[in-house]
C-alpha cells in the first residue's frame, strides 16, 4: 500500500509549493511565471520544450506542471505528459494542459496522456489562481494521505512484530518460530544446505523458581534470553522462546560439527555469565541441556519431524544426567554402530 504512494518521487513534505511551467514562448511564459508567482507559488521551474522540462521534471520534483501541447522538436505536451507520468509509477503529480486549442478532442487526448486538466490560452489569471488552488488542495491531500500510510505501514509493521514476539524475553515467540522453521526448511531444501534445529530446556527450573520465587526465575529467562542471543551472531540464526523454560534455535547452513561447537559454546557462555541456581543438584549456576537435528531437508522433511527428532534427542540429554547437548543423528549413528 506504502508502496504504490510513497513511491521515491514524492517531494520532501516541507518543501515550498513548486510549479514547473512549459511553455516555448518566452512572452507567454514570462506572462505566465508573473502569474503564478502573484497566486503565491514560490518557485516557478521554467522550460521552453520536451528534454529540459523532462529534466526539472526528474530533478526537481514540482507539486504541479503547466505543459503546453505545441512544443518545437518532435515531441509535443501529450507525448511529454506520457513520460512524466512512467517517471513516476506510483505517484501523481497533478499536470494542467495550456493550448490555445479547445476543441473537445484536445481535451480527450490530454486526459488520456495523463492530463488532470485542461486551461485554454490566453489564461485568465482568475482562472489560473482557482485551478492552481484546487491543484494544491489535492497536493495538500496527497501529501497528508502519503503521511498517514507510512504511518499505518510502520503501525503494522510493529503489529506483526509484537505478534511474533515473546513479551518477557523479547526473542522470537512460539508463532514466529513456527513461520521460521518453515521457510527456512524450505531454503535449505530448495539449496541442499544442512539447516540445525536445537530444543534447549533449563535444568531443574521448578526448584529454581521454587527456592528463589517466580520474578527471579523471569530474570533468569531473560538472562538465558541474552545469551542465546549473544550466540546467534549469524544474520539468520534464530533464538526463540518455544514455550516455559524451553527455547529453540533455528540454525541456517550448519552441519552437526557446527552445531557441536555451537552447542558447546552456548553451555560455556551460560556458564560464564553464573546465574546462580539456588537449588540445583548439578552445579551452583544455571544450566541447560539440549536436543540437536541436523539435515539437509528432502521432501519428507517437515516442522514436525526436525522437532520430534530434535525433543527426542533433549529427552536422552535429560536423561543422561542434563548439563548436555545430544545429537538426534549422531545418537542414530552410535545405535547402528552397535548394531553392527
Ligand atoms: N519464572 C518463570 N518460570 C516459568 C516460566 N515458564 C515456565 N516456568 C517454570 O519452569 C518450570 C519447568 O519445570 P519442569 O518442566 O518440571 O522442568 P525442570 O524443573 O526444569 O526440570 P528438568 O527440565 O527435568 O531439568 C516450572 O516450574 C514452570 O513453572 C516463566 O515464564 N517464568
Amino acid at each position: 500500500m506504502s508502496q504504490s504512494l510513497n513511491d521515491t518521487h514524492s517531494p520532501p513534505p516541507d518543501r515550498p509549493f513548486s510549479v514547473l511551467l512549459v511553455e516555448d514562448l518566452a512572452s507567454v511564459r514570462a506572462h505566465l511565471a508573473n502569474e503564478l508567482r502573484r497566486a503565491g507559488v514560490a518557485e516557478v521551474l521554467e522550460a521552453c520544450d520536451a528534454d529540459p522540462a523532462l529534466r526539472l521534471f526528474k530533478l526537481r520534483r514540482p507539486d504541479v506542471v503547466l505543459l503546453d501541447i505545441r512544443l518545437p522538436g518532435t515531441h509535443d505536451g501529450y507525448w511529454v505528459a506520457q513520460r512524466m507520468r512512467e517517471l513516476e509509477p506510483g505517484g501523481w503529480t497533478p499536470i494542467i494542459f495550456l493550448s490555445g486549442l479547445d476543441g473537445d478532442l484536445d481535451v480527450w487526448r490530454g486526459i488520456e496522456a495523463g492530463g488532470d486538466d485542461y486551461l485554454v490560452k490566453p489564461v485568465k489569471p482568475i482562472v489560473l489562481a482557482a485551478k492552481l488552488r484546487a491543484m494544491r488542495r489535492l497536493h495538500a491531500m496527497r501529501r497528508r494521505l502519503v503521511t498517514l500510510t507510512d504511518e499505518l505501514h510502520v503501525a503494522n509493521q510493529r503489529l506483526n512484530e509484537m505478534v511474533e514476539m515473546d513479551p518477557l524475553t523479547g526473542l522470537v515467540n512460539r508463532r514466529g518460530f513456527d513461520r521460521i522453521l518453515h521457510t527456512e526448511i524450505m531454503a535449505a531444501r530448495r539449496d541442499h544446505t544442512p539447516l540445525t534445529l536445537m530444543l534447549c530446556d533449563l535444568d531443574h527450573f521448578k526448584r529454581f523458581n521454587d527456592a528463589a520465587g517466580h520474578v527471579q526465575g523471569d530474570v533468569a529467562l531473560r538472562e538465558v534470553a541474552r545469551v542465546l542471543r549473544e550466540v546467534c551472531v549469524r544474520p539468520r540464526d534464530v533464538a526463540s522462546r518455544y514455550g516455559g523454560e524451553e527455547f529453540a534455535l533455528i540454525l541456517p547452513n550448519t552441519p552437526r560439527a557446527g552445531a557441536m561447537t555451537f552447542a558447546r559454546a552456548l553451555g560455556g557462555l551460560l556458564k560464564t555469565r553464573g546465574v546462580t541456581h539456588p537449588d540445583s543438584p548439578l552445579s551452583p549456576v544455571l544450566t541447560l541441556s539440549g536436543g540437536i537435528t541436523t539435515c539437509v531437508p528432502d521432501d519428507n522433511t517437515s516442522a514436525i519431524t526436525m522437532v520430534m527428532r530434535a525433543d527426542e534427542a533433549l529427552y536422552a540429554a535429560k536423561a543422561q544426567g542434563r548439563d548436555r547437548f545430544f545429537s538426534f543423528e549422531m545418537q542414530m549413528d552410535t545405535i547402528e554402530q552397535r548394531k553392527r
